[in-house]
């Protein structure tokens, strides 16, 4: 479908959605369809950037935290045109979306020739020494750019990376996120004291920048958005995977487990308490998270919602279920329709 027939499909179901009466909706269409008769393409109004941004959250598949896709807070900041600027915007994000701990989703929409080369605003950076590999192993490439840009990590294993801003294809700037305004929860667990000692924390809001927003055929390549986390994405992924900090056999050490044989079920006993410690550590520090058993009944009424208001439900499976105990969630025993609808999040490129 060409890019006149999805804005003019957009306007039409985003009016629809929105409750527009029918002369508003029409005079709209007259205004785009003008508008398309002197430039060929269509920027979208800020009530349609917002209302298609919630869209695009309800229509990513993969997603099992859309029951709230209606309360995406929206800044347009599409109208910024320095590198300068963008970083200011993008500081704003992180600390509205923060909020202190009680994390609000929102999304920053900059000018389609913006791009952001993180992956996540925050992250931290991975480096190859001559004893191993230091930090995240998935932020090494990315370290490496930001190094050969000019910026210098520190070596320890959480260095907050810094945000890389891209304007017009141009070379890109680095600027440092100030650590005041980067919130990390320490990791602890109440019944294994010793957990401290494993030195674990993790940043308290996932905000991902290398995603395109697509509204009406119009993209947006830097569109950084932002949840909160789901625990098993930090307890079962970022410090279990064996390519990422790869802790299991630390915490099975210090919980006593014997690990001469896989049929132990070592790994799945340290993997719960990893789990657990995350959520305490998180609920503890006053910063919001949500566990996978209730994330699933959450995205349950999602699936209701979308069927009381007529809409058709689309999802990834194999992203949906959670990394642990998967079948003891409704997800794991339904499938689910895997067609792209737009507006949506969708993936690009690597830029570097
Ligand atoms: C509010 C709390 C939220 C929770 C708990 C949540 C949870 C998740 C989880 C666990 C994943 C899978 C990630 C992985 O396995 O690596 C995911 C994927 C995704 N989420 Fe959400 N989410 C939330 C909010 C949002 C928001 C606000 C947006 C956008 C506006 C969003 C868009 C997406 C997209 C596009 C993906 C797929 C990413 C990809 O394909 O790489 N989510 N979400
Ligand atoms: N909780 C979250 N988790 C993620 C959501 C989307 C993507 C990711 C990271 O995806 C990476 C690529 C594949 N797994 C890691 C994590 C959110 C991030 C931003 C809004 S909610």
């Amino acid at each position: 479908m060409g890019m006149y027939d999805e804005a003019r499909e957009f306007i039409l179901e985003c009016f629809n959605e929105l409750g527009k009466r029918v002369e508003e909706t029409e005079d709209r269409l007259a205004a785009f369809q003008e508008e398309w008769l002197q430039r060929a393409t269509y920027a979208p109004t800020y009530e349609e950037l917002e209302h298609g941004a919630r869209m695009a959250w309800r229509n990513s598949n993969r997603c099992i935290g859309r029951l709230f896709w209606k309360s995406l807070n929206v800044f347009d900041e599409r109208h910024l045109s320095t590198p300068d600027e963008v970083a200011q915007a993008l500081y704003r994000h992180i600390e509205f979306a923060t909020n202190a701990g009680k994390i609000r989703p929102t999304i920053t929409v900059f000018h389609p020739s913006v791009r952001i080369w993180n992956h996540q605003l925050v992250r931290y950076a991975g480096y190859e020494t001559e004893r191993g590999i230091l930090g995240d192993p998935h932020s090494i490439p990315f370290t490496r750019v930001c190094e050969a840009l000019g910026w210098r990590g520190k070596r320890t294993p959480f260095d907050v990376l810094p945000l890389v801003v891209q304007m017009n294809g141009e070379q890109p700037v680095w600027f440092p996120i100030p650590e005041v305004m980067v919130l990390e929860v320490e990791i602890r667990h109440s019944d294994f004291p010793q957990f401290e000692a494993l030195g674990l924390k993790w940043y308290a809001v996932p905000m991902i920048s290398d995603m395109a927003l697509e509204i009406g055929g119009t993209r947006y390549p830097a569109a950084p958005f932002n949840g909160w986390y789901m625990e098993t994405e930090i307890g079962a992924r970022n410090f279990a995977d064996v390519t990422r900090y790869d802790r299991l056999p630390k915490v099975a050490a210090l919980m006593g487990l014997d690990t001469k044989s896989d049929a132990f079920l070592w790994k799945d006993k340290a993997l719960i308490e990893l789990n657990i410690a995350v959520l305490q550590s998180f609920k503890e520090s006053g910063v919001t998270i949500v566990d996978h058993h209730t994330a699933a009944k959450q995205f349950e009424r999602f699936e209701q919602i979308e069927m009381d208001e007529g809409r058709k439900l689309t999802g990834d499976w194999t992203w949906l279920i959670p990394p642990v105990s998967p079948a003891t969630t409704h997800i794991f025993h339904r499938n689910y329709d895997d067609t792209v609808v737009k507006p949506n999040y969708v993936r690009q490129e690597s830029p570097f």
